[in-house]
């Protein structure tokens, strides 16, 4: 497709949202608007936009695509914005906000049915912030929800589906309180408690010092996502607010409940817990984007001596194994770390343990 993008918020999913569409659409301009001058001169550096503007209501008024990538209270405030100029007739605008309902409130209160709005977002992202970044892949596989207004119509719809196609995402039309519920269950209440583990194991350390220390794979795999913008999830609880009370509410009872299983020793019940919870999270999907990553991961215990990944690549490469990935879990203390290598096949995974079992002594294992 040609005409002009407008990309408001150029930080990691506004800049992969851009890189997307240029995949796809090499003729299309992009245009990017950040509060953060810096953001905006590294997307263009980095060749995600065409061009910075500064002034992005005089820019709107030429575009054929706006997408919002701020957090969503500043969505709401640039919607309002946005309503004041003159768009263009056959305009989509969309967002990428990880809430819903009070955007489209927004969104419908203040374009009406004079502009199409379709509420976006892509179920994939990371821990990290800013346009640096920004990956062209991020959203390959994943779902994509989207939400329309009430007076989208399919023919805008597939419009914006045309435009994103370079996301290679999967898009599920959900509605905006459908759309609430679903991710405050499933992403936003576990950012809520993966901030508080974090929170007990700072009041911890006081007393304990050595306690980040001995912080190890499970505190790790639970707690990666409390490295995220503290910014965005600030406004995804004040917006989602109506639905995380009640699940807030739910999941203190189960708490208290756990604990009074302790206390009366009901072996059965704190047994059930955690078979109940083993159940459903082996069961979930593997490959594809969601819950559990879709490369095939390899791990490795190595010991912790410099020149170790360098005689693990070596091995792999002398065999013709392509690996997608490679990086240390954790480095417990001295001893051994975990290598986790990704593999773009569970063929080449299985090569990958034969030779390594050949050439190494190092202990291979994989979900
Ligand atoms: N990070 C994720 O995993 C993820 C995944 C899906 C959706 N989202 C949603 O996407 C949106 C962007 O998240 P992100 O991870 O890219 O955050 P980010 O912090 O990387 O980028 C946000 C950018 O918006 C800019 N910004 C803030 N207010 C602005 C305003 N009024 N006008 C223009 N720019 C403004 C910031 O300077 C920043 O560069 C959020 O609404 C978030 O909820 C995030
Ligand atoms: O992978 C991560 O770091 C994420 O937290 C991504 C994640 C999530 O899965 O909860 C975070 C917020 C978004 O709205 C969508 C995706």
């Amino acid at each position: 497709m040609r005409g002009n993008v407008l990309i408001i918020g150029l930080g990691l999913i506004g800049g992969s949202i851009a890189l997307g569409i240029k995949k796809e659409h090499p003729d299309a301009r992009i245009f990017g608007y950040d509060t953060d001058k810096q953001q905006a001169m590294l997307a263009k550096a980095l060749k995600i936009i065409d061009e910075p503007v500064d002034d992005y209501p005089e820019t709107a008024k030429a575009s054929d695509l706006i997408v919002i990538c701020t957090p969503v209270n500043a969505t709401v405030q640039v919607i309002e914005t946005l309503s004041r100029q003159p768009l263009k007739e056959t305009v989509i605008l969309t967002d990428a906000g990880s809430t819903k309902k009070k955007v489209l409130d927004a969104a419908e209160r203040h374009f009406g049915a004079r502009h199409v709005f379709v509420g976006g977002h892509p179920m994939a992202g990371s821990h990290k912030s800013g346009v640096a970044a920004a990956k062209e892949h991020l959203f390959e596989n994943a779902f994509y929800m989207l939400t329309p207004s009430r007076f989208a119509g399919v023919k805008e719809i597939g419009q914006l589906k045309m435009w994103l196609k370079g996301t290679k995402a999967k898009f599920l039309e959900v509605s905006a309180e459908e759309h609430d519920y679903l991710t405050g269950v499933i992403s936003h209440m576990p950012h809520i408690m993966a901030a508080s583990m974090v929170n007990l194991a700072e009041s911890a350390e006081h007393k304990h010092e050595i306690i980040a220390r001995l912080a190890a794979g499970g505190f790790r795999d639970t707690t990666r996502i409390a490295s995220s913008s503290p910014e965005m999830w600030k406004d995804i609880l004040l917006h989602n607010d109506q639905i995380l009370i009640p699940l807030l509410d739910s999941w203190i009872r189960e708490m208290e409940e756990v604990k009074e299983w302790m206390i009366n020793k009901d072996s059965r019940r704190i047994y059930d817990f955690f078979s109940g919870a083993k159940r459903f999270r082996d069961a979930l999907p593997v490959h594809e984007k969601g819950a559990i990553p879709s490369s095939y991961d390899l791990y490795v215990d190595v010991p912790d001596y410099p020149g170790v990944i360098s005689e693990i690549t070596g091995y792999l490469a002398e065999s013709s194994i392509s690996i997608t990935n490679i990086r240390i879990l954790e480095t417990r203390e001295e001893i051994y770390g975990v290598l986790a290598i990704s593999f773009q096949s569970n063929k080449d995974r299985a090569l990958a343990v034969e030779c390594l079992q050949l050439k190494t002594t190092y202990d291979t294992y994989f979900d």
